[in-house]
């Protein structure tokens, strides 16, 4: 069982630098409904997820964020906010934690179709498929559904095992991912 420990527990200088990642997930309140994508190749294959990658070199994050929606979903996005950030350490990568800018969509242009990275499904709210999920989600899953937006930090050993994390509301997102990102 992963371990939840205080904010100021998970040793890491404030503002070490961090590899940016979008990830966006799109929400159909009508059919109450959320849309994932199973991953198909590269890094975390075979999970469930939203959709993202890498932020690009000089490249916004929220430009970021639409860019994969339409490469890997092949819709664009229409509204889409920010809703999270999480930090996530690898033990055995100690020098280059991830943080992951997670939006919120929901609408978008065009139709929804598989790409050669991603294969999208829609899931009812109550059965998202946490067992073929990073270890993560189970904890913000909950805010991001309540319309929260949320911090947290997760570690983990062997790249897939999470061994402690802490997760929370926050009032000001950007205050809090300024905080993360200083002297970036
Ligand atoms: C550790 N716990 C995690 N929990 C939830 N989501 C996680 C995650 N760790 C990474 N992610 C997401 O997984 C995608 C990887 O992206 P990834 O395929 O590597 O990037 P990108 O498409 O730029 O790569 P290539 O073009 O294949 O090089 C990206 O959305 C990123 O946000």
């Amino acid at each position: 069982m992963p371990r939840e420990v205080r904010e100021g527990d998970i040793a890491l200088a404030r503002g070490a630098a961090h590899r940016a990642f979008t990830l966006v997930v799109v929400r159909d309140y009508e059919g109450g409904r959320v849309l994932l994508g199973e991953k198909l190749r590269g890094f975390g294959a075979g999970y469930y997820n939203g959709f993202g990658g890498k932020v690009e070199r000089g490249e916004t994050v929220e430009a970021a964020a639409a860019r994969e929606l339409t490469e890997e979903a092949n819709v664009e996005a229409t509204n889409m906010t920010r809703r999270g950030a999480l930090r996530f350490v690898f033990d055995d990568k100690p020098l280059e934690p991830w943080l992951v800018h997670v939006f919120h969509c929901s609408r978008y242009d065009g139709e929804i179709a598989a790409s050669d990275e991603m294969r999208p499904e829609w899931f009812d709210l109550d059965d998202v498929p946490f067992e073929n999920m990073w270890a993560d989600d189970p904890y913000w899953w909950p805010l991001f559904l309540e319309e929260k937006e949320f911090v947290g930090t997760f570690t983990f050993t062997n790249t897939t095992t999470l061994v402690d994390y802490w997760i929370r509301e926050t009032k000001d997102l950007m205050l809090d991912v300024e905080a993360m990102t200083a002297n970036e």
